[in-house]
Parts: structure tokens; C-alpha cells; sequence
């Protein structure tokens, strides 16, 4: 939903009209430039103010102010007022509100106009910064608006960007427009309708969520030479990456399972005990039912309870009934004295039967006896909504006779590894093949995780099997994972494939991360369900890091968990630590045994490498070491870090 979106363009409208705001003409050019904000293409922006307003400048400067300083928008368009007639005063009243103009985008409108009519010398739209909102005047016409908007459009995602101090994206968006080289110049836009005029309008859609950056330009993947040199995708922080995941993930409806499928699914329902347990008193001890008034001394042995007997058996007083642990308490009885406590004084039947025996001890009435509802009275409440079905939950459930339990349903994953240089373990290994190593380490997780899997196999890296493979993928499951094939190579064709051939909604391709750079996440639709596609970088420990941080919280979330984040603690590291430029994540054995004040020491597992997945072996954390700067290069031993818990 845009307006949930923490860096949406928050943009209001106003239409400066005495005729319009007297109601003796429609206003069509504020609704006009409604649509042209928000048009998704462009902009992307939502609209959280319109208003109309007669050419007075108190009344202008008092919604300008009212939406800058307290609605705090990110944008304001104005409409009208903005020529030479007597009541024209926009500009007046815009000026007396900015803190700064900003005199090149009413240039680039000027410089647009011209094109299209020489009378648009005489329009006089102010355009600038007040605190953290852009105002920018645009003409009243419904034409001339639209046209006007076009020439800035292009350059206010950017601008807010910069007001609102988002920087990964702001030199994402740098490095592109550098990158990209002469833009051409403006150009009129159609008319009627929402087509924005942008600089890269002939481009296809790539969303970046809510971090609006400039629309991404692919190009042709034949065409290697003309390869962009730089990455085409802003690089987004981690935090960033992971909300944008986690808004585009669902809750799963729940299910009613079976318990013997139940294990590590999440509950769905409130289940409380339908009975007490123990259901009826029974014993704790082998030994005797006795009446503890009768106290120590010899006694006959009327007869026997064992353990699966049916409750009906009576003790008269001054006799014993031997009992198993587990049975009933015959009525009469109110305490077990334990075998080791008697001696055998009369036995018959050649050992068989015991006529007699000898209480040595003095019972107490309740000694061994396991009351009903001790254990657990009925109508406790056993599991709740979010509650993980471990092996103790589900033993808990099947006490009490509950079989059937409605859970989250679980998404199915679907695991594709892509690369002409992967071969299957099991197969001989052709020169310049490696064995693929990251699907059935993803598939082997998701296993661990009883999260249901499809195999999709090993794809060679062409459009037309990448393809191929994403959509029978997505008709087969609702999550696919694929590995490989996101960065800079004329191989890597994840991004162009699901971008450009399946015109799936990527939503970032870059994360400022090590390692797992180039992750890449998409949403798409396919007969009518949405399909959520990880790409995640070929590199295995890449895979194994980005997995962890993005797939697993997604998953977890889909299936119901209440707080489906990554756990981190402190730890306290044992060696100095070089810090890399991007916020790193190093394997790392943390080790409680040795722990101190219950902090655990941590071991980096060796050369940090991507492409060694022996260096996760002993990984039970990661570290969660920050970007270097010039006043920390490195952490020192014995300093407390974050880490990142990937098992305990
Ligand atoms: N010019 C640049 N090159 C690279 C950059 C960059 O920014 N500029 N980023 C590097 C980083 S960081 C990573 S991570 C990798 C990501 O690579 P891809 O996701 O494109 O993956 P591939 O190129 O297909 O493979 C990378 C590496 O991993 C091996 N691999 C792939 N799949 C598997 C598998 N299933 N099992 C085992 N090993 C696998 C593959 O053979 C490659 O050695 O890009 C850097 N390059
Ligand atoms: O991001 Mo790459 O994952 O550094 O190896
Ligand atoms: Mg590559």
C-alpha cells in the first residue's frame, strides 16, 4: 500500500482559481496533475493534500505554510496564478513562504515551454525549498500544467531525495546520470492523460519500493559491448532491503494438519486442554495401596493393580493392593508405599502370589499419589496463535488426545541454481565445472525448516532457459529462490530475465552489504497469485548470508511466526577485526562455554572469502561488523560486537 511506503513522495495540490474556488468553473487541472503524481511510471507519489484556493496571496501562503510546516509534504504543485493578469499572484505568495528557490527547475519548464509557444515568456512560476517541501508553480492551464510538470518530473524523485537526506539513493542516482552520459532535453507530452515526460521514458519499469529512484535502464543483453560499465541498481542499506521484503510478504491463510505433519508449524488458533491430566489419581511408585491410618505393620495383599487396569478396584482397611506406577488408586486407598519400603512375609503358588507383607515405613495420606489434574487441569491453555510446534508441543497436544490443529499454511519454495559451470554432485565433473553446492543447501534448510520445496534444478545461463525455468518455477510454487547470475557479467541475466521477460516488479537489485551485494528481489504476478522471486548471488556463502537475512524472515513471516526476525546478541570478538567498506557479515563460532558475565566469545571462521563454504562450517553466528570509516578501520579485540544468531 503507497501509503505505507516510509520514503513515498508525499505531494499535495493546489489549484489557485477565484473562479474555481467560487465553483463557477472546474477545476480539471489539479485532478489532472493528481493522476500525472501519482502515476506509478513516473512520479510514484501519493497524494495527501488537494485544495483550491481564489487568487488572494493570504490564502495561498496559509495552505503553503499549513502543508509545509504541519502536513509536512514533500511536494506541493501549484496550479494558476502564475501570468501577468492583475489577481496572477502565485508567485508572490510562493516567494514569501521559501526559504530558497530552486530557479533551475522553473528554467527547465521556461526552456520546455518555449519549445512548444514563445507566450510562455511570460509565465513567472517560482519554484523552491521550504524546510524539507518542494514548491513548484505550474501554469493553470490543464495543457500547460501537464506539459510543465513533465519537464520537472524527472528531476523531483531526486530532488526530495536529496531534501530528505536519502543518500544510498541519491548517489545511486548520481553515478546513473553520470553513468548514462547527455540526457536529452525536454520534451512536450502528450495530451490528455497521465504520461508523464520523462528522461528515461522509453525505459522499462524497475520499482524500487519506496526508495522512488530513477526508473532503471536495461540494456540489450546481446549486445556485450554495450554492456553499462557500472551497476545499473542503487545499492540500498540492508535495513532498507529487508523492510521492502517484508511489505511485499504475506501472512499465509491457516490449515487444519494433521500432528504427525505438524512439526515446526506455527498455530493458528488458541488450544486449550479438553481433559485434566492425570485423568484419574494414579500412582507414582511401584509398591502398595495402602490407607496411611493403617500405618506400618503387616498386612494381607487383597489383589493387584496395573498400570491400563480400569479404576474399579476397592481397598478394604488393614489390607494392601499391590500397585505399578502408572495405575489407578483403588478407592479406599489414599497413599503408596513404594516397594523398597515393605517385606514379603507370605508367599503362595510357588512364588506367584503374595499373601503378605510388611510395611516397614509410616505413610502420610497423598504419599505417591498422582492427584487428577495435577499434571495439567482441563481448559489450560497449551498452545496459542504463533506458538512453533516443537517436538514438546506436539507431545503436549497429543497428552491431551488434540490431532488435528489448524496451522499457517507453509509457502512452497521453489530452489533453482543457475550457471553453465554447475554440474550435479552425483555426475562427473567436465572440465571447467564445479558441483553445484548452494540448491541442496538451500533445499536441505528449507527441509530443516519443514518448509515444503520443489527442485527446479541447475539452468543454464540463456534468456530463454532463465526464462523457462522462473515460470515453471512460479506455477509451481510461491516462493523461488534462485542462486547465481545477479552481478555485472554478460552471464548474469537474473535481472534482465525477470525485469525485462517476465516484467516481474524488481524491487532492488544492490544492497550495501558484504557479501551479498548484488541480491535481488522481485514480486510477480502469475495467474492471479503473487509470486515473491529471491535472486540471490552464486557465490555460496553469499547465498547462505542472503538466504539468512532475507529469505528466512520472509518465510517465517508467511508461515506465522509472531517475530519471523534474524536474532542478534552481543558478543565480544577474540581477535582485532579489519572492517571492509561495505557493513560486513563474518562466520563466526561464538562459544558460551567460555563466556564471561554471559557474553560469548567470538571466532571468525578463517579466510572470509565468498566463495568458501568451509568458512560456514563452524559458523554458528555472523558478525554484524559496520562499514569502515576513516575514524574506525578496524575493531579490536575484546570489544563487543552484534552478531547475527544462525543457530545455538
Ligand atoms: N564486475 C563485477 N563483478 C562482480 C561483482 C561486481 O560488483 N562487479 N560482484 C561480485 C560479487 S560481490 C558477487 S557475490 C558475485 C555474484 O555473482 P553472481 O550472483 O552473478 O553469480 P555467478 O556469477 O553466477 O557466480 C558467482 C560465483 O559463484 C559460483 N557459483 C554459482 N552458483 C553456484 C552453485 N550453485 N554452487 C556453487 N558455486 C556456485 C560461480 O561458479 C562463481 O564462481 O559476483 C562478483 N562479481
Ligand atoms: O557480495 Mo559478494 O557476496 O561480496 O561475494
Ligand atoms: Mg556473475
Amino acid at each position: 500500500m503507497a501509503s505505507t511506503k516510509r520514503n513515498t513522495i508525499r505531494v499535495g495540490i493546489l489549484t489557485v482559481s477565484d473562479t474555481c474556488s467560487r465553483k463557477e468553473a472546474v477545476d480539471k487541472s489539479g485532478p489532472n496533475l493528481k493522476k500525472l503524481a501519482e502515476d506509478t511510471d513516473g512520479l510514484d507519489g501519493v497524494i495527501v493534500a488537494t485544495g483550491i484556493v481564489p487568487d488572494e496571496i493570504s490564502n495561498i501562503k496559509e495552505t503553503l505554510l499549513e502543508w509545509s510546516d504541519v502536513k509536512e509534504l514533500d511536494l506541493i504543485l501549484t496550479t494558476g496564478g502564475t501570468g501577468f493578469a492583475d489577481r496572477d499572484v502565485t508567485p508572490e505568495a510562493t516567494k514569501s513562504v521559501l526559504e530558497k528557490e530552486a530557479p533551475g527547475l522553473a528554467m527547465v519548464m521556461l526552456m520546455g515551454s518555449l519549445k512548444i509557444t514563445p507566450l510562455a515568456v511570460l509565465s513567472r512560476s517560482v519554484c523552491g525549498i521550504r524546510k524539507r517541501t518542494l514548491i513548484v508553480n505550474l501554469p493553470g492551464s490543464l495543457k500547460g500544467s501537464q506539459e510543465c510538470f513533465g519537464f520537472v518530473q524527472p528531476s523531483l524523485s531526486h530532488a526530495i531525495q536529496l531534501l530528505k537526506g536519502e543518500r544510498a539513493c541519491v548517489k545511486a542516482t548520481h553515478k546513473e546520470l553520470a553513468a548514462s552520459g547527455p540526457q536529452p532535453g525536454p520534451q512536450p507530452g502528450p495530451l490528455p492523460g497521465p504520461q508523464p515526460i520523462n528522461m528515461v521514458s522509453n525505459l522499462p519499469t524497475v520499482s524500487h519500493g519506496h526508495h522512488n529512484c530513477q526508473k532503471i535502464r536495461h540494456h540489450d543483453v546481446e549486445k556485450v559491448a554495450r554492456r553499462p560499465r557500472d551497476s545499473i541498481y542503487p545499492v540500498i542499506p540492508l535495513k532498507d532491503a529487508l523492510k521492502i521484503v517484508m511489505d511485499h510478504t504475506p501472512v499465509l491463510q491457516p490449515e487444519v494438519v494433521d500432528i504427525n505433519d505438524a512439526l515446526a508449524r506455527i498455530v493458528a488458533e488458541e488450544i486449550k486442554a479438553p481433559i485434566s491430566l492425570p485423568p484419574f489419581r494414579n500412582s507414582i511408585k511401584d509398591g502398595y495401596a495402602v490407607l496411611a491410618s493403617d500405618g506400618p505393620g503387616v498386612r494381607q495383599v487383597m489383589s493387584d493393580a496395573i498400570a491400563g487396569d480400569a479404576p474399579d478396584l476397592e481397598l478394604i482397611p488393614g489390607h494392601v493392593i499391590r500397585i505399578t506406577t502408572g495405575a489407578p488408586i483403588p478407592k479406599g486407598a489414599d497413599a503408596v508405599v513404594q516397594v523398597e519400603d515393605t517385606e514379603l512375609v507370605e508367599e503362595a503358588d510357588d512364588g506367584r502370589r503374595e499373601v503378605s507383607i510388611k510395611i516397614l515405613s509410616t505413610p502420610t495420606p497423598g504419599q505417591d499419589i498422582r492427584p487428577i489434574g495435577s499434571d495439567l487441569q482441563e481448559g489450560t491453555m497449551l498452545v496459542g496463535p504463533g506458538s512453533k510446534l516443537s517436538p514438546p508441543e506436539l507431545g503436549l497436544l497429543a497428552s491431551v488426545g488434540i490431532t488435528k490443529i489448524k496451522c499457517y499454511r507453509r509457502p512452497v519454495v521453489g530452489v533453482c541454481s543457475t550457471g553453465n559451470e554447475l554440474t550435479e554432485p552425483s555426475e562427473e565433473l567436465p572440465p571447467g565445472h564445479i558441483y553445484d553446492s548452494n540448491r541442496i543447501t538451500m533445499l536441505a534448510t528449507l527441509l530443516e525448516m519443514n518448509v515444503p520445496t520443489v527442485d527446479v534444478g541447475i539452468t543454464p545461463d540463456t534468456v530463454q532457459a532463465t526464462k523457462d525455468v522462473l515460470l515453471k518455477a512460479a506455477s509451481q510454487s510461491d516462493v523461488i529462490v534462485t542462486t547465481g547470475g545477479v552481478s555485472m557479467g554478460e552471464k548474469d541475466l537474473l535481472k534482465y530475465v525477470l525485469s525485462e521477460e517476465l516484467k516481474a516488479t524488481l524491487h532492488f537489485g544492490r544492497i550495501f552489504i558484504k557479501p551479498g551485494k548484488p541480491t535481488t528481489f522481485c514480486t510477480f504476478e502469475y495467474e492471479g497469485a503473487k509470486k515473491l522471486f529471491f535472486s540471490l548471488p552464486g557465490n555460496p556463502v553469499s547465498g547462505i548470508v542472503t538466504f539468512n537475512h532475507f529469505v528466512l524472515p520472509c518465510l517465517r513471516r508467511m508461515m506465522g511466526y509472531t517475530n519471523p526476525h534474524l536474532k542478534r546478541i552481543k558478543c565480544r570478538v577474540m581477535a582485532d577485526l579489519k572492517l571492509d567498506p561495505r557493513p560486513e557479515f563474518q562466520r563466526a563460532h561464538l562459544d558460551w562455554q567460555s563466556a564471561e558475565d554471559g557474553v560469548p566469545l567470538a571466532s571468525t571462521t578463517g579466510n572470509q572469502i565468498s566463495s568458501r563454504l568451509i568458512s560456514m562450517l563452524q559458523a554458528n553466528a555472523l558478525l554484524a561488523l559496520p562499514s569502515q570509516s576513516d575514524q574506525q578501520k578496524m575493531i579490536p579485540k575484546g570489544s563487543l560486537v552484534e552478531a547475527v544468531v544462525l543457530r545455538l
